[in-house]
Parts: structure tokens; C-alpha cells; sequence
């Protein structure tokens, strides 16, 4: 240890102290030393240490004092003692190193004590100081409490102060009002003692004068009436006079209204008279004009009533012309038609199907593209403004037309049908033309089918009643991409057969479609029913095989058989669209369908053709459709062409080309017509010519048979009208 640090390095003995006994001077060295020379560097439990081993060295020397001063008492001097003293004094010094050595070891061990100590002592004093800091908030909350409470008091005293004061004022005052009662009093005492003495004179005085009171009361009383009553007259009269101010004031506002209309009426009167003065100056103009008018007008009459005779002339002639105009036409197609019958002409008729879309927002191309009928039998296409196409056929039918109107047109047909002729109706056009409609129609408005099976049977019943019995049977067929398929066989899908042989070489009871199902009907029920069943496989066989009706050629076949075994066709046939020709831009199932269409088309079209030109080749076989058809397309059949034909302006195209076709097919001449039985060679007579199994003339027989069905009277125009049309007919 250094000296420095040492606390015991200034316990050193001084020489004075040298003759003290050691003891002692040990004891007032250790009492000499600072005693925070020893805290600095031990806490509390360090002085206790030191406390008991610096008593314990100090008992020590004692007992070596006492041992001393007993060797002294043996007599030994006082160099023993010196002796004994340096012995001491080495004690003493290692005393002090154990002393050293003790202080080291107690301040190593006091330091770490120290930092224990120093830890717990902030722990410690942190939880103090934050209970002390709780403490010190209670406390504050506390003082703000009690300073709210102390100022609460102060204002409570300030209060009561200023009461006090008040009070002492309000005392003060009492004690002078006291003071002043006080005196007043004394002189009161003494002032009513002569108040008495002068009351007494006043009563006297009172009494006489309450008497000329009362005198004064009853005058006064009086005088108060009088004046009441002068009152009640004065406000009388003043409401009286505010009453005729007021009347005054209105009779004034009144007079002033009436003084400025009064002056607004001279004002117009004024202008009234200006304009009419300028009235009568334009009157006097306007008769002058009027009169040049009525000049003009008597002029203009005559000019006009002159006109009138010119033009009613002209009318006339006009209508005169018109007359022999459709005279020569109706000559004309009188003679047209016998002469078609005379060379057999295919028979033409037009239909005009009702526009779908005429709604007003609809495109242009989807209305109407204006088809004009001219004169009966003849349309006109108005393709566009500079394309104009008239076409004259057998007969024209408007969109307007009924089925019954179109039926009336083929009647004539049927009636041949049962006197014998082969027959066959075509409906020709575009897809979505009506072809199916004309032929087949909606059950509730049936078409030609429905129509003309229903008319044979009404034929052959009014036949049957003169004994002539004949037998209805129907076949269905349809041809599908050159295929022919049985519709009254429920594997419809099974293709058919057609013998090649020429027309009129197939012998007797040798089919045109061997196995082609003819079903007997004997009612227009059994028909329905057929006609059912047939669309029905029809529909099956068309879903197998992917496709549409209006893709394949519908052919629904009525035959009348007579007791003779003799029998003639009506052919009804539904041809597929015709646009597919030109409209072949499609692939797959559909191309194979259009060029089967195509194909068909262009063959009946050649098969027109050459029968147009009289070719010795009638190209029959080319396709499956006019090998079907062959015995109807020759000198021993009747054709009707039903073309049908959209009005639509998006349709102009296919309507031409459709009427063009149809106009080709009028022109040819199958040669003159014979009955289904008769041999080839025999030629048949003009019009009206060929015998009729019928007792009835055709005509009458047909009226006779469509006025029983209909149930009317035999007279009317339509009737006559197909009875003249089927004498030509034939
Ligand atoms: N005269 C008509 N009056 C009323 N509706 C008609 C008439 N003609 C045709 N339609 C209607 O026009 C539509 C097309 O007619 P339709 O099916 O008969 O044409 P289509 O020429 O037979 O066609 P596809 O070649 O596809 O068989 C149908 O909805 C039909 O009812």
C-alpha cells in the first residue's frame, strides 16, 4: 500500500508522546486519525471491523503495559523497557501490516460490497424515487386539491366580507334611522299633543265642510251626466263624420279612375278613328282589286269549264282506249291460252311473297323492292331505278293473294288430274320464297296439296254418285343430294330406285319408282295423316343425315286408280331453293348439298330447254329429279309453274333470275296433251277436245263437285271463272 493511500501512514509517533506508555499513545495516534480517512474507503460493517481489531491491538498493548510496569515493579529498568519497547514496536509493526493487510483485504472486499451495495442502493433508490415521484403527485394533486379548496375559502371569506360589510352598513344605517326614529319621536310626543288641540278645531271644521263636500258631490255628479251626455252625442257625431270622409275620399279615388279611362278612351278613340280612316282607304283599294278578281275569276271559269269538256273528252277517249286495250289483252290471252293448250304449253303462274320485315326501321335492302303489277298477268320488278323488268305470265299473284285465290288458278289442274291427265305442279324459287307455303301451307291455311287432294275427293264422290268409283293413293318422295328416299317408310334413309326408260315406255303396272311405298287414302284425314307421317320421317331422315328441307326436292304424288286399273298422277313438288345455284361459296356437307341442287336445277333447266327447242334429246336422265319426273315433263302431261319470288330488295337478283327461269319454262311446248291412258300416237283435240270419263262436262263436273264442298251456290265469279278456265284447259 502506498503512503499516500494509507490512512495509517500519519499515525506515527510524536516525541512528546515518546513518555507516554504505548498504550496510550497507540490509542491517541488511532484517535488522531481522520476518521473519513477510514470511511473513504469502507463503508459501515468496515469500521465495525476496524472498531474491533483496533480495541482488540489496543487490550493488547495494555497487557503488554500491564507486563511492563510489572517488570517494573520487579525492578527491571527502563532499558528493558526499551527493550520491551522495541519488541513492542515490532509487534506494533506487524500489527500494522496485519493491520494493512486486514484494511486491504476489508477494502477489496468493501469495494465489491460497495458495488452490491451501490446496485441495490439504486434499485433502491429508483423504487424511492418513483414512489417518491407517486408520492410527490398524490402530494401535488393533493395541494392542487387543497389551493382549489384554500381559493374556494378565500372567495367563501372574500363573500362573507363583503357581506359583513354590507351588514355593517345596512347596522350602521339602522343605527342611524334608530337614532333619527329616535328623535323624531321626542318631537313627535310633543307636536301631537297640539296636533290633538288642533284636531279637534279641524274636526269641527271637517264636519262643515264634508257637508259642502257632499252639496259640492251631487253638483259635480250631475255635471258629470250632462257631460256623458254631451260626450256620447260628440263621438257620435264625429264617427258620423269620419264615415262620409271616407265616402268623400272614395268618391274622389272614383272620380280620378274615371277621369284617366275617361282619357285613355279618347286616346284610342283617336287611333280607332285614324285606322279607320286608313281602313276605308284600303277598303276602297281591296273592292277595286276585288272587282278586277271577279273579271279574272269569271274568265278562269270559263277557261276552266272549257278545260273540263277538253278533258272529260279526252277521259273518254282515254277510257275508251283503256276498254279495247284490256279487250285486245284478255282477246289476246284468250287466244294465248288456247294456244298453249294447243301445243301444250307449260303453264306459268307467279306468287309474290308478303315482305317479312316492312317495318319502318328496318334496312332498306330488307323492304319491299317495289313490285308493281301493271295489268293483270304481268309483273314489274323495279330492281333499282335504272333496272326495270316487266314479266307476263299466266297469272300474277300478289302478296296480298289468299291460298284460296292461288288454288282457284290450279283447280282447272285438278279437275284434268280426275278426267285422266297426268299433272304436275312445280314451285320453283328461292329459299324463303313461299314455296313450301303455296305447296304445303300451315295446317289452319293448308296450300295446293291439302287443297287439291281435298278437291279429288270431292270429284271422285261426285263421281262415285253416278257409279264411276275410283281409288285415291299417295306416295311421298324426296330427292337429297341425288338420292331418292321413300318418306312413307320409316328407314327413310333407304335410297330408292328410278328406272331409266324413256317416257311412256314403261309397261303396263311397271313402276317409275319400283318399290315407292303408295299409301290408299280415302278421307282428307287419312291424307293429314299421311302428309303427317311422311314430314315426320322426313324431318328424321333430314336430322341423320344433317340436313335441311329446303336442301332436297319434295315430291308428294296422288294417283286415281279407275275399276279399270287406269289411273293418272298429280305430282306436287317442292323444289329446294334455287339461289344455291349462284350461292355455292360454302364447304363440306353444304357443298356436296348445293352442287346436288345444282345439279338437279341446271337438269330440269336443260330438260326445259330442249323442250323449248324442240330438240329430238330430252335430256330426262341427268339427274334423279327429271327422271322422277319425265312421264310429267312430256306431250302426256299438264305443267303448272308456280314461281315464287321475294320482294325484297336484297332478293332483286334472285327474283330476276327466278322469273327468267320461269319465263324460258313458258315458252315450252310440250305438244298436245293426251289422257295418261291413251297410246302416244293418239292426238287430242283442241280446246275442250278429249273424252271426259265424267258424265259431267269438266267444267260443270268441277263447279258441281267445289260448290258441294264449299256449300254455296254455283253462281258465283270465282266459280265461273275456273269453270272458263278449265274449258280452255282443255
Ligand atoms: N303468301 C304468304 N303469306 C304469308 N306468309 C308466307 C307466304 N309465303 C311465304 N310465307 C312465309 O315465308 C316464310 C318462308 O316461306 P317458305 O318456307 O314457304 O319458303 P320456301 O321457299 O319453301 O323456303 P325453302 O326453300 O327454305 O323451303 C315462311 O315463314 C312462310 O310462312
Amino acid at each position: 500500500m502506498s503512503k499516500g493511500n494509507d490512512p495509517m501512514a500519519s499515525v506515527e509517533l510524536q516525541p512528546a508522546a515518546q513518555q507516554l506508555p504505548p498504550s496510550r499513545r497507540l490509542a491517541d495516534a488511532l484517535a488522531s486519525v481522520p476518521r473519513g480517512a477510514l470511511m473513504s474507503s469502507a463503508d459501515c460493517t468496515l469500521a465495525a471491523d476496524e472498531e474491533l481489531l483496533v480495541p482488540r491491538l489496543v487490550a493488547r498493548i495494555a497487557e503488554l503495559e500491564e507486563r511492563l510496569y510489572a517488570s517494573e515493579a520487579g525492578g527491571a529498568s527502563w532499558a528493558e523497557a526499551g527493550g520491551l519497547l522495541d519488541r513492542f514496536g515490532g509487534l506494533l509493526r506487524k500489527a500494522q501490516q496485519g493491520l494493512d493487510a486486514g484494511i486491504a483485504y476489508v477494502v477489496g472486499d468493501a469495494e465489491v460490497q460497495q458495488a452490491q451495495l451501490t446496485a441495490v442502493t439504486k434499485e433502491a433508490t429508483a423504487k424511492a424515487l418513483l414512489i417518491t415521484i407517486k408520492k410527490l403527485q398524490g402530494l401535488k394533486a393533493e395541494r392542487g386539491r387543497l389551493e382549489q379548496a384554500a381559493q374556494d375559502l378565500q372567495a367563501e371569506l372574500e363573500a362573507a366580507r363583503a357581506e359583513l360589510v354590507s351588514a355593517q352598513a345596512v347596522a350602521a344605517a339602522a343605527a342611524e334611522a334608530e337614532a333619527a326614529l329616535r328623535a323624531a319621536g321626542t318631537a313627535g310626543q310633543a307636536s301631537l299633543a297640539e296636533l290633538h288641540v288642533a284636531a279637534a278645531a279641524d274636526k269641527a271644521a271637517l264636519a262643515a265642510a264634508t257637508q259642502q263636500v257632499e252639496a259640492l258631490r251631487m253638483e259635480a255628479r250631475q255635471a258629470a251626466a250632462a257631460s256623458e251626455a254631451a260626450q256620447a252625442a260628440a263621438s257620435l257625431l264625429g264617427s258620423q263624420v269620419e264615415a262620409l270622409q271616407g265616402q268623400l275620399a272614395e268618391a274622389h279615388s272614383v272620380a280620378a279612375e274615371l277621369q284617366r279611362q275617361l282619357d285613355s278612351s279618347s286616346a284610342e278613340c283617336a287611333a280607332l278613328q285614324g285606322r279607320l280612316a286608313a281602313a276605308a282607304e284600303e277598303a276602297q283599294g281591296v273592292a277595286a282589286e276585288a272587282e278586277g278578281l271577279r273579271a279574272a275569276r269569271a274568265a278562269l271559269a270559263q277557261e276552266l269549264n272549257e278545260t273540263r269538256l277538253r278533258l272529260e273528252r279526252a277521259q273518254a277517249v282515254a277510257e275508251d282506249f283503256q276498254r279495247r286495250f284490256l279487250q285486245e289483252r284478255l282477246e289476246r290471252r284468250k287466244v294465248h291460252e288456247q294456244l298453249q293448250v294447243l301445243r301444250g304449253n307449260i303453264r306459268v303462274c307467279c306468287r309474290v311473297r308478303p315482305s317479312l320485315s316492312p317495318g319502318a326501321g328496318a334496312p332498306k335492302e330488307a323492304q319491299a323492292c317495289g313490285i308493281t303489277y301493271p295489268l293483270p298477268g304481268s309483273l314489274c320488278v323495279h330492281a333499282s331505278e335504272q333496272r326495270q323488268q316487266e314479266f307476263e305470265f299466266d297469272s300474277v299473284f300478289s302478296g296480298e293473294a289468299t291460298q284460296e285465290e292461288v288454288f282457284d288458278e290450279v283447280w282447272p289442274l285438278i279437275r284434268s288430274c280426275a278426267d285422266g291427265y297426268n299433272v304436275c305442279l312445280l314451285a320453283y324459287g328461292q329459299t324463303g320464297s313461299g314455296k313450301t307455303h303455296t305447296m304445303m301451307g300451315p295446317e289452319r291455311n293448308p296450300g295446293l296439296s291439302v287443297r287439291a287432294l281435298k278437291a279429288l275427293f270431292d270429284i271422285t264422290a261426285a263421281e262415285a254418285e253416278h257409279g264411276a268409283r275410283r281409288a285415291i293413293s299417295v306416295s311421298m318422295l324426296e330427292v337429297y343430294n341425288e338420292a331418292l328416299r321413300d318418306l312413307l317408310q320409316s328407314d327413310a334413309a333407304k335410297p330408292l330406285d328410278v328406272s331409266a326408260m324413256g317416257a311412256g315406255q314403261l309397261a303396263t303396272g311397271q313402276e317409275r319408282v319400283p318399290g315407292l311405298t303408295w299409301r290408299p287414302v280415302a278421307c282428307v284425314d287419312d291424307v293429314l295423316a299421311v302428309l303427317a307421317e311422311g314430314s315426320k320421317n322426313r324431318a328424321t331422315a333430314a336430322t341423320s343425315l344433317n340436313a335441311h328441307s329446303s336442301r332436297s326436292h319434295a315430291l308428294l304424288s296422288v294417283r286415281l286408280t279407275d275399276a279399270a286399273g287406269q289411273s293418272s298422277v298429280l305430282h306436287l313438288v317442292d323444289l329446294a331453293g334455287s339461289e344455291r345455284i349462284a350461292k355455292s361459296e360454302v364447304a363440306g356437307q353444304q357443298l356436296k348439298e348445293a352442287q346436288a341442287i345444282n345439279k338437279s336445277l341446271s337438269a330440269l333447266g336443260d330438260v326445259i330447254a330442249a323442250l323449248q327447242s324442240k330438240s329430238g334429246h330430252v335430256p330426262y336422265r341427268n339427274s334423279k329429279l327429271t327422271q322422277v319426273l319425265q312421264d310429267s315433263l312430256c306431250g302426256s302431261s299438264k305443267v303448272l309453274l308456280v314461281c315464287c319470288v321475294s320482294p325484297e330488295v336484297a332478293n332483286a337478283q334472285e327474283t330476276l333470275s327466278s322469273l327468267n327461269f320461269a319465263s324460258r319454262a313458258a315458252q315450252v311446248e310440250l305438244g298436245p296433251i293426251r289422257k295418261a291412258a291413251e297410246p302416244a300416237t293418239r292426238k287430242a283435240s283442241a280446246a275442250g277436245g278429249g273424252a271426259s270419263p265424267s258424265p259431267l262436262t269438266p267444267g260443270a263436273a268441277a263447279a258441281a263437285a267445289r260448290a258441294k264442298a264449299a256449300g254455296t251456290p254455283q253462281s258465283g265469279g270465282r266459280m265461273q271463272r275456273s269453270t272458263l278456265r278449265d274449258a280452255n284447259a282443255h
